[in-house]
């Protein structure tokens, strides 16, 4: 559930009409919901109850300044994966001991930032990276909390493009080599083995290869403890998908994914750690667009919008579906036509959807990408020199610009031409 309803003929954020946010800071813009991340965040919190445990916020799939500090807020702690991400979660104020730091390619200077900042443990991923991280933390006379990534064979059932399980991809070290390199990280100097880190891939909507792959966690930790290695806490990622087409079945709810944790790794007494991003950011933010253009082509009706592939990338990177809704609530009966959605960039990629069902749309008409918290603006660029969209956040009735629209100036001086060209 989150908070984008139709009201009195229109779409509200939370208590705010989209069309005063719109006239605010025009389009197309993000808007975000206080209230859809705060019950994301809890509904992870109620579902493992009774367990010790830390929601380390995976911070890539929205790394706004102001979402963050909501997660810090809330008792949340953050998944990062760059010193950029580090920097983030500290300007937060997210305190060092809520902090993991992930990732398949951490540099040495990445890994000093982290030391000196305060991390909670660092996520290894390969025995390159191990070396380096135990010279960096003997170097500087600290001894580093770390879990190593193991990649676990499992098909995770999603795109391709985020699947991370599999033993094809980059992640991790194979799980099947787990006990050599457990010894090899405990006879590191700076290094204290803390845990097991696993994470499959994105966008899951089955529970079963989570089952597959916390069971194997769970024999692993049975084995590295006989082996010596006082294996405290399970970081078990992030990953669990949202409903993007409310026509298809729906996901698995948060509890239900609570639960194969608590089946599968809930007995060994470790603390459990995880790294949800899309579930808690995705569906608590809209990208609102308006028509510049209706197109009669070949055939083909083009809905033109102001917002374009580099605003909201999902649908020409990976083919994803986002439901597109006029922000005028469609009267009951109204006619459905095909449209293709477009944007304006040079591309014949900057197509949003393909004869899609809409309502009657016109020039100026406002309308709203759903499900665009996760991977949207954090996606974004200017190609094209299109601004970088602006950030709103709405609580209640009150909202405000998280991110502001960059000038074409500003965009323009930020370039430096050399005196000597
Ligand atoms: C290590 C790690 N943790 C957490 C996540 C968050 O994934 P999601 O946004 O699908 O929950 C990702 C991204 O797939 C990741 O790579
Ligand atoms: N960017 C992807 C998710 C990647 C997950 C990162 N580990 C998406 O938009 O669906």
């Amino acid at each position: 559930m989150d908070h984008f309803l139709y009201r009195d003929g229109v779409l509200f954020a939370e208590d705010v009409p989209v069309p005063e946010i719109a006239a605010a800071v025009g389009t197309p813009f993000y808007v975000y919901s206080v209230a859809t991340l705060t019950r994301h965040v809890r509904l992870f919190d109620e579902g493992l109850a009774g367990l010790p445990h830390l929601i380390c916020y995976s911070m890539k799939a929205n790394s706004n300044q102001a979402v963050v500090k909501l997660m810090g807020d809330l008792g949340a702690g953050v998944d990062v994966v760059s010193g950029g991400e580090y920097a983030r979660a500290k300007a937060a104020g997210i305190p060092g001991e809520r902090i993991v730091f992930s990732g398949v390619g951490k540099t040495r200077e990445e890994m000093r930032m982290a030391l000196e900042g305060g991390v909670r443990q660092i996520n290894l991923e390969s025995e390159p990276e191990m070396r380096a991280l135990s010279e960096v933390a003997a170097a500087m006379g600290v001894t580093v909390p770390v879990a190593v990534r193991v990649n676990p064979d499992v098909d995770a059932r999603t795109h391709e493009k985020i699947a991370t399980g599999k033993s094809e991809n980059k992640f991790g070290i194979p799980i099947s080599r787990a006990s050599e390199v457990y010894a090899e990280v405990a006879a590191m100097p700076g290094l204290e083995v803390v845990g097991i880190d696993v994470h499959i891939g994105s966008q899951l909507t089955d529970l079963q290869p989570y089952r597959d792959a916390y069971s194997l966690v769970a024999s692993l930790t049975k084995q590295l403890r006989a082996e010596g290695h006082a294996i405290t806490r399970l970081d078990l990622g992030g990953g669990l998908g949202i409903p993007y087409e409310r026509s298809n079945a729906a996901p698995p709810l948060p509890t239900e994914y609570c639960d194969v944790v608590r089946e599968t790794v809930g007995d060994l007494g470790c603390e459990i750690e995880i790294e949800p991003g899309r579930l808690i950011a995705g569906n608590a933010g809209l990208l609102v667009a308006r028509v510049i253009y209706v197109k009669e082509g070949e055939g083909r009706r083009f809905l033109i919008l102001d917002s374009a592939m580099n605003d909201l990338v999902r649908p020409s990177m990976y083919g994803a579906y986002h439901d597109i809704v006029p922000v005028a609530e469609p009267a009951a009966g109204v006619d459905y036509a095909p449209y293709d959605v477009v944007g304006p960039v040079c591309e014949s990629g900057d197509t949003f959807a393909k004869g899609r069902m809409l309502p009657p749309l016109s020039e100026d008409d406002l309308v709203a990408f759903r499900s665009a918290g996760a991977y949207g603006a954090v996606m974004a660029s200017e190609y094209n020199t299109r601004p970088l969209v602006p950030e709103v956040l709405v609580g209640g009735d009150q909202f405000d610009v998280i991110r502001a629209r960059p000038s074409f100036d500003e965009i323009v001086r930020r370039d430096k031409v050399p005196a000597w060209l």
